[in-house]
């Protein structure tokens, strides 16, 4: 099935109309939720407790720092040297001629100046490392404050860390991702990896900054075992298929059960691939499950998170699938029929 592109593609999020309220709707929950994090009752519904003057928006020394900050990171992109792919190419479903959905979506599949990718540096480098950091500076703050940080910081620091220095130990794998590959790099992309992320996944370590909770060692030893059990299906999945898709004749995945597809590539329908269609997601829920529950249970804020990301990826699977029908086409329908579940196995 050839895939559908330009003004014929279908249109995803909603159309225009969701891109529209998506531009909105995007800016204005970070700015909620990171208001609502240093609000006494740190309501995740309702208005936040107060708004703040426009004269504590604007900070040049602020400004000052984001832009030294990208200029580190983009010096250190471009330390080693590395093969460069296409040269220049429209987005598959970001060129349909409307200009709000396609400043959603973005046009250009891979904006580049010579060897400088924007998309590929913005997907892994200052945002996801400045969430670190930022996690970083509420534990030191929160040492500032109370002498010492507390277990449940130290917990959400270390697991998130432990996230994204996966993620950047495995660069190369985010090469295969829809973002690089199917997505522009327009609002939705420029925004989530520069703002969206750092500022929203650092969520949790903002609200023990400002509502200590009291954390035990039985339960985060409970918390670590979930986090631990999350991250183990997580990276074997996404392992198991990179090395697949690297060398099927690799030993540790050669007795693997695949189907054949027309393009020429095989499915694994056994292992991790043949118990779920996506059981990276899987793993990737349990372990935002851990990273919200040192927060305690008394306020929803913490787990805003793991609402969000059920959402984005039940909405990632779906536009997944279409893409892999279309790839595909009888050999996913035969997939799918042999490993029924997508994310949770027996229950969706
Ligand atoms: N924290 C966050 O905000 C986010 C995290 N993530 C995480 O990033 C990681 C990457 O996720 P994502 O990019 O969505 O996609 P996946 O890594 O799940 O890759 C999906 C692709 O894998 C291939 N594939 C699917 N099924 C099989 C199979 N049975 N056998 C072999 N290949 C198969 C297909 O591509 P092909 O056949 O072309 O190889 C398909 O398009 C995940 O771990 C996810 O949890 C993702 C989004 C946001
Ligand atoms: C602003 C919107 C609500 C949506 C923004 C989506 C982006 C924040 C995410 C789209 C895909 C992502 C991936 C990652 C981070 C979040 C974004 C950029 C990872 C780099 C996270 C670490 C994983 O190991 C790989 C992920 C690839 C996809």
């Amino acid at each position: 099935m050839a895939p559908t592109q330009g003004p014929r593609a279908p249109l995803e999020f909603g159309g225009p109309l969701g891109a529209a309220a998506l531009l909105l709707l995007l800016p204005a929950t970070m700015f909620h939720l990171l208001l609502a994090a240093r609000s006494g009752p740190a309501r995740l519904l309702g208005p936040p407790a107060s708004l703040p003057g426009l004269e504590v928006l604007w900070s040049p020394r602020a400004l000052l720092l984001w832009l030294a900050w990208l200029g580190l990171q983009a010096a250190l992109y471009l330390l080693p040297a590395r093969k460069v792919a296409p040269v220049s190419a429209l987005a598959p479903g970001g060129n349909s001629g409307n200009p709000i959905y396609d400043f959603f979506l973005g046009r250009e599949l891979n904006p580049r100046i010579c060897f400088f990718d924007f998309k590929y540096f913005c997907e892994l480098r200052p945002g996801l490392i400045g969430w670190v950091l930022i996690n970083l500076a509420l534990l030191m703050k929160e040492a500032e404050l109370r002498g010492s940080p507390s277990l449940a910081m130290w917990l959400v620091n270390g697991f998130q860390l432990l996230y994204v220095g996966d993620a950047l130990w495995h660069e190369e794998a985010v090469l295969t991702t829809m973002d690089i590959t199917h997505d522009g790099f327009g609002f939705m992309l420029a925004f989530g990896d520069m703002a969206w992320v750092p500022f929203t996944y650092s969520l949790q370590a903002q609200f023990l900054l400002h509502h200590p909770q009291p954390l035990g060692l039985p339960m985060a030893s409970v918390i670590c075992l979930i986090n631990a059990t999350g991250y183990y299906i997580f990276r074997g999945a996404n392992s198991q298929k990179n090395t697949f898709r690297k060398n099927p004749s690799d030993p540790r995945v050669a007795g693997l059960e695949t189907i054949s597809t027309a393009t020429g590539r095989k499915l694994l329908v056994s292992g991790w691939w043949g118990m779920v269609r996506h059981p990276n997601y899987l793993g990737d829920l349990i372990m935002a499950l851990a990273w919200s529950l040192p927060c305690g249970v008394s306020h929803l804020l913490p787990y805003f998170y793991l609402l969000y990301f059920t959402a984005l990826l039940v909405h990632r699977e779906a536009r997944d699938e279409r893409q892999c029908l279309q790839k595909y086409g009888l050999a996913w329908q035969e997939y799918c029929r042999r490993v029924p579940y997508r994310i949770m196995p027996y229950i969706y």
